[in-house]
């Protein structure tokens, strides 16, 4: 239940969950099952209880930038690698400061800030099954593909719709019941999608027949989270914490913002016996005999270990942060996936006997939109393998990573991404958007329609950072292309998108319907596609890897018990602890996520609490 500063005191928690976002809300749904066992959540946005600016997707546009729902993170400027060099550029959104929003903190939960964005892109994605086998071979053990499935299984629940069942392919769904996030395909969709899925027929990329199967390379109709009896988004706060809000031993309180975990030593390892927050204006701190676990995001995640003295000695001493446990892992890794896409006017609207639907209306007239409108969305996505569009890349990408490399975390991941590109394991998405992939070059014109294909780098090569520079500022640095090759894949794909924007039918008759204007014909050599990417290349809010989930010695920061190493009782279970990143969106890879570290909870919790009491009495004795 929501509570006041007042409502906890004197408590002390089993378990405090720091950010009530997607992971942040089934940790403490499922958590809190027993009725004997104290939670806290500490969210620093607020409530938003059936707000319909996050219920009705694509309305969230409205909102974006808004501090009440976002917390508009900014990369530091990036360097134009490889190109220019010593030149910088802006990520994305045509040339602003230093842009792209990383991501997650807009997220899901009884959060605020971030929430809205979220509803705006309601895709969930199948699963690929090579990823979270490579998690378990970068030295997790326990992590599988089978595990990860199941889990994901009791996250997700399809609800089948009774629309455009002609165009959608409903696949091996009935798998997927009973569970709390609904999923279905939205009640619009641009018409264009057999089209687009016999054009990469053609391109010799198959249709996926089950596309929960962990099999994903080809083309396939993705579920949203979306209820279609009601066109509202289906997630973590109405579907996982809302039901269960009356919960007395669970207590939430909202525009709380987490700055630190106290910690003490005992028995050598760092251990958490409180959570210090702010709530207007004042700071205040919650105490704990159990967990810590930090579901804060990919950004907030590394910041708060950082803040709390966790991490590597050299940035905390430069941040002025006394040292308490050395973890250089923290913030490193920082994986993103990246997307631009080739904008095209329509020129006929009609695809056979029905109207392409398009996005172009949002552009002037939104919020007068009827609610279908607003529910218009992608739906089919192509998952593909480099060597599916340029064999020739692939051989050379393939060949730069079993060079040695320095870092041994890396070196572990690229040798595994060489595997995935040589065994052709997806690494790409392709998809048609209704709607331009950037703002028009001529300003927008509502009486055309657009449409766009998009295109994302899912298994990038560049590492990022995200570190404090102070206790108050974060510098947020995705490195982006910083491994050239990230960005001649990119070439390639717009090259690919021009091709498959040839192919019949998605071509259409005669001459074509699709005329490119973004780029445009003008940008043809690969030195002018590049720099085109460069300043309209966009962050997909993606972000992951910050406190992967690796060896110690391999520069990781969780355990496979998404326990912090050298510590007693911290934990990370958000999207940072991905070590390498999935080939697919990752919402429904955080709910999964949630669900598995969940087990890993309850398996230690009864272990834990009597051994940290006992320690946490005996080191009290001991000062
Ligand atoms: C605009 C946008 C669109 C997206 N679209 C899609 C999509 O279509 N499909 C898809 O699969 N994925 C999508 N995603 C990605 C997906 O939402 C995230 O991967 C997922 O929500 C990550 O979950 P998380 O629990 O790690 O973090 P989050 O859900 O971001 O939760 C973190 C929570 O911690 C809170 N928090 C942070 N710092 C503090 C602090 N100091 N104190 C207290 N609380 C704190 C935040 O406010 C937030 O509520 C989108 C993300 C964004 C931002």
């Amino acid at each position: 239940m929501l509570t006041s500063v007042d409502g906890i005191k004197g408590q002390v928690f089993d378990y405090i969950i720091i950010g009530g976002g997607t992971t942040g809300l089934v940790l403490v749904t499922r958590l809190s099952e027993n009725p004997s066992t104290l939670v806290l959540v500490l969210e620093a946005g607020s409530a938003h209880i059936d707000d319909a600016n996050l219920l009705i997707p694509q309305q969230c546009w409205l909102f974006v930038g808004k501090p009440e729902y976002d917390w508009s993170f900014k990369t530091v400027t990036q360097r134009k690698h490889n190109i220019t060099p010593k030149t910088e550029y802006s990520l994305g959104l045509g040339g602003k400061d230093s842009e792209a929003v990383p991501q997650s903190t807009i997220s899901s939960g009884i959060s605020q800030r971030a929430n809205k964005l979220k509803a705006s892109f309601i895709c969930l994605h199948q699963h690929l099954l090579n990823t979270p086998t490579a998690w378990g071979a970068l030295g997790n053990d326990g992590w599988t593909w089978e595990k990860f499935q199941a889990y994901s299984k009791k996250s997700e629940r399809f609800v089948e719709p009774n629309h455009n069942t002609d165009v959608l392919t409903i696949m091996n769904l009935a798998q997927l019941i009973s569970r709390p996030i609904v999923t279905s395909f939205p009640p619009l969709i641009s018409n264009l999608e057999a089209d687009f899925r016999k054009a990469m027929e053609a391109h010799n990329v198959p249709n996926i027949q089950d596309a929960f199967s962990g099999e994903i390379r080809g083309t396939s109709p993705s579920l949203s989270n979306l209820d279609p009896s009601t066109h509202h988004r289906s997630y973590a706060t109405n579907m996982y914490y809302q039901p269960v809000a009356g919960r007395t031993n669970l207590k939430v309180i909202v525009d709380a913002y987490v700055t630190e975990i106290i910690t003490t030593k005992v028995n050598g390892l760092t251990t958490a016996i409180g959570v210090k927050f702010v709530k207007s204006d004042n700071t205040y701190t919650a105490n704990v005999a159990g967990e810590v676990c930090l579901t804060a995001g990919t950004i907030m995640s590394p910041k708060i270990l950082e803040l709390s003295g966790i991490g590597d000695p050299a940035v905390l001493r430069r941040a002025g942060i006394d040292v308490k446990l050395d973890l250089p892992g923290v913030g490193m890794n920082v994986l993103e996936h990246l997307y631009t896409g080739v904008t095209f006017e329509l020129t006929d609207h009609f695809a056979g006997e029905q109207e392409v639907n398009t996005f172009d209306s949002l552009a002037t007239n939104l919020g007068k939109q009827k609610e279908s409108t607003l529910n218009l969305n992608t739906v089919d996505i192509a998952f593909v393998a480099l060597a599916d569009i340029s064999p020739e890349l692939n051989a050379k990408v393939t060949a730069s990573l079993q060079t040695e490399e320095k870092d041994a975390g890396l070196a572990a991941q690229y040798k595994i991404q060489a595997e995935h590109l040589r065994e052709k394991v997806p690494s790409l998405e392709i998809l048609l958007a209704p709607g331009p992939a950037n703002p028009p070059p001529q300003g927008w014109d509502a009486s055309k329609k657009h449409v766009s294909l998009c295109f994302a780098t899912n298994c990038p090569l560049s590492r990022g950072t995200i570190h404090v520079t102070s206790k108050d500022s974060l510098a947020i640095d995705p490195h982006v292309y910083e491994n050239r090759f990230d960005l001649d894949t990119m070439v390639e794909l717009v090259k690919y998108c021009r091709r498959l924007a040839q192919t019949p039918p998605l071509k259409g008759e005669g001459e074509g319907r699709l005329i490119e204007i973004h780029p445009g014909p003008d940008c043809q050599d690969d030195a002018a596609i590049a720099e085109w990417i460069c300043n309209n290349v966009n962050t997909t809010f993606h972000t992951a890897g910050s406190c992967s989930m690796l060896p110690k010695e391999l520069n990781g920061v969780v355990d496979p018990q998404l326990k912090v190493w050298g510590t007693h009782n911290i934990r990370v279970a958000d999207l940072s602890i991905i070590p390498l990143h999935v080939g697919s969106h990752t919402q429904s890879v955080a709910y999964a996520l949630a669900e598995q570290g969940l087990l890993q909870f309850f398996l230690k919790l009864l272990a834990l609490i009597v051994v940290l009491a006992a320690d946490i009495i005996k080191a009290s004795h001991e000062k």
